[in-house]
C-alpha cells in the first residue's frame, strides 16, 4: 500500500494520535450564561480560550463554528483567530466551519481567506456547501490539495430540512451522492483533499466505499445520536474515515477545564469503542 499523502497522512496520523472524535466550539450566547461569562465580545475570547486550553492537547479536530464568532464584529473574528492559532499550536487540526461556497473567483478568495498560509485565519480545513454546483468549489479545492488541506463538502446533513434537495434524484442518483462521487473522484490520488458531511442523526442511504475522504458526522450529543449508533449508519469499511462530532454535548461541561478535557476524552473513548479500529 503506497503511503498516504497530503491531508490523509496528516488527518491519520492525528486520529491514530487522539482518537476519532471532532470537537466544536459554538459559543452560543446561552453558553456563555452557563459558563458565568458575560454575553460580550470579552466573553466570547475567554471562553474561546477555555476551549483552547483544555480541548487543544486533546481532540484530534477542533471544529469553531464561525458564526458565533462573526456576530461579535472584528472583535469576534480577533477571537476567532485566537482559537484557531491556539489549538493548531496545540497539536490540533482545526476545520473551520465557515460552510462557504460561491462562483470560482469569489470562492477562490474564500480559500485564500480560510486556507492560504498567510492568512490571519488559516485552518487545516473549511466546511463548504456544493449547492452552486461542485464544480464551483475547485479553486478551494486547488488550495486545499497544494497545502496538504481540505475541504469538506456539505453531503447529506444532520438537519431535516436538508432531505428534500439532498435526497432529490438526478440522473439517476441523489443529489448527496453525486457530491460523493465529485468528492471521491478528486481523492481518487490518495490525499483526502475532500470530505464530506453525513450527520449521524439518520439513515443516509449513500455509497460512501470509494470516497477515500473524511466523512464528518455532526449529530452526536445535543442533536440525539449517539456513539452506538454509529455501526448502523456507517459500514465497517467506512468507519476508518469517520469522524463523528458534537458541539454543545461536551461544551455543557465547562467552564471548567479539566471536566471539559473529561467530557471531550470520554466521547471519544465512547466512539472508539463503538467503531472498528481503524
Ligand atoms: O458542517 C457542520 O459541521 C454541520 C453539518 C450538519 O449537517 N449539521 C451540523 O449540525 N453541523 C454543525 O455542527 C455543529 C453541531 O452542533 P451541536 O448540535 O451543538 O453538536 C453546528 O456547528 C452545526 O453548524
Amino acid at each position: 500500500m503506497t503511503p498516504a499523502a497530503g491531508f490523509a497522512s496528516r488527518y491519520r496520523a492525528a486520529v491514530a494520535d487522539r482518537g476519532r472524535l471532532c470537537v466544536g466550539i459554538d459559543p452560543h450566547r446561552d453558553l456563555l450564561v452557563q459558563w458565568g461569562l458575560p454575553e460580550s465580545a470579552d466573553g466570547l475570547a475567554r471562553f474561546g480560550d477555555i476551549c483552547v486550553e483544555a480541548l487543544g492537547p486533546t481532540a484530534a479536530v477542533i471544529k469553531p463554528q464561525v458564526a458565533f464568532f462573526e456576530s461579535y464584529g472584528s472583535a469576534g473574528f480577533a477571537a476567532l483567530e485566537r482559537v484557531i492559532t491556539g489549538c493548531r499550536d496545540a497539536g490540533a487540526l482545526v476545520l473551520a466551519d465557515a460552510k462557504r461556497g460561491d462562483i470560482g473567483s469569489t470562492m477562490a478568495a474564500y480559500a485564500r481567506a480560510w486556507l492560504a498560509d498567510d492568512s490571519p485565519l488559516c485552518a487545516d480545513a473549511v466546511t463548504a456547501s456544493p449547492y452552486l454546483g461542485f464544480g464551483s468549489l475547485q479553486p478551494a479545492v486547488s488550495e486545499a490539495r497544494d497545502l496538504s488541506r481540505a475541504v469538506i463538502v456539505l453531503a447529506r446533513t444532520s438537519n431535516p430540512e436538508g432531505a428534500a434537495l439532498q435526497s432529490a434524484q438526478a440522473a439517476g442518483r441523489t443529489v448527496a451522492q453525486s457530491i460523493v462521487d465529485d468528492a471521491a473522484a478528486i481523492n481518487a490520488d490518495g490525499r483526502a483533499t475532500v470530505g464530506v458531511v453525513v450527520g449521524a442523526t439518520r439513515a443516509h442511504g449513500l455509497d460512501l466505499q470509494g470516497l477515500r475522504g473524511v466523512i464528518l458526522a455532526p449529530g452526536l450529543g445535543a442533536q440525539g445520536a449517539t456513539a452506538a449508533e454509529l455501526p448502523e449508519l456507517f459500514a465497517a469499511a467506512d468507519q476508518q474515515w469517520l469522524l463523528p462530532a458534537s458541539s454543545r454535548g461536551i461544551l455543557g461541561a465547562g467552564p471548567s477545564g479539566s471536566a471539559l478535557r473529561a467530557a471531550c476524552e470520554a466521547a471519544r473513548d465512547e466512539v472508539e469503542a463503538a467503531l472498528r479500529a481503524p
